[in-house]
């Protein structure tokens, strides 16, 4: 068994895994992390592994730890990743990327492949179907977009994230809301758009905390799971330490 965990820059996810199979999904908050893994470790005396991946400010002392328990892995550049990365600055990827690469090429093989992550930050990574990681984009995640329009003008409130019934606000609330929500789904639609003209065989994933509630309002069709980060972790761990 393996638990797998997933820092990023807004929430700590985690999940235990049996082989393939998803058995139970957390999400922590930072000052209860130790604890409740803790508690995880007593719940599942199985647990053989726990494998990291982080993108946030914990790092790997805190988990070293657990190492009179069971196995610590903390994801990094260094590990066997089952693509060839193209990035022309492959040491400052994010691991979060990485993982959501490696996941997308082990479950999709021979397809172009596109992840998205809508997370803290959107983030879009392609892999071609010979397995080359070409790159994507980064850009402001829901929460990130109403916060930036709140903190850096005198009027426009905080609002939480809700689906606009049109694309015309007729109000200051309906105005952000639509510029939020339908500017990130024309975005990511755009991005789709540009994918699919390009390459011909391929899968389009979608993930991250608003994957969700993103997935409705997309004219694409795509693959929305919001667990792929964690079941890519669980993946990537079983492929390094088959290729080690
Ligand atoms: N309980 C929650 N707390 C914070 N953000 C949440 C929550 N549930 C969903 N979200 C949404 O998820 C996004 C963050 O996604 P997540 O995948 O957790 O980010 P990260 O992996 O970067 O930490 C935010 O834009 C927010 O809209
Ligand atoms: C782009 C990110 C901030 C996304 O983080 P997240 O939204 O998953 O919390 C992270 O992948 C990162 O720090 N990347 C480093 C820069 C790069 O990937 O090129
Ligand atoms: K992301």
């Amino acid at each position: 068994m393996i638990l797998t965990v997933d820092i990023g820059n807004t929430r700590i996810k985690g999940a235990v895994f049996e082989q393939y199979t998803l058995v139970e999904f957390f999400v922590f908050e930072v000052e209860e992390l130790q604890k409740k893994i803790e508690n995880i470790l007593k719940k599942y005396p199985k647990l053989k592994y726990l494998v990291v991946s982080s993108v946030g400010n914990l790092e790997k002392a805190f988990f070293l730890a657990f190492e009179s328990r069971l196995k610590v892995h903390f994801v990094t550049h260094n590990d066997a990743f089952p693509f060839e990365n193209k990035y022309a600055t492959p040491k400052t990827l994010g691991i979060d990327r990485m993982v959501l690469a490696a996941g997308a090429t082990l479950q999709f093989p021979g397809q172009n492949r596109l992840v998205i992550d809508a997370g803290t930050c959107v983030t879009y990574d392609c892999i071609d179907a010979k397995d080359n990681y070409l790159g994507g984009a980064i850009s402001p995640g829901i929460r990130l977009r109403y916060e930036s329009l709140h903190n850096y003008t005198a009027k426009l409130p905080l609002l939480t994230k809700e689906l606009p019934n049109d694309f015309i606000g007729d109000s200051t609330v309906k105005a952000i809301h639509s510029g939020v929500v339908n500017g990130l789904v024309y975005e990511i639609d755009g991005f789709i758009d540009e994918f699919k003209a390009k390459y011909s065989k391929f899968i389009i994933i979608l993930t991250g905390g608003d994957a969700d509630f993103l997935a409705m309002r997309l004219k694409n069709t795509i693959f929305a799971n919001s667990n792929f980060l964690l079941e890519s972790l669980n993946q990537t761990f079983q492929y390094t330490i088959n290729n080690d």
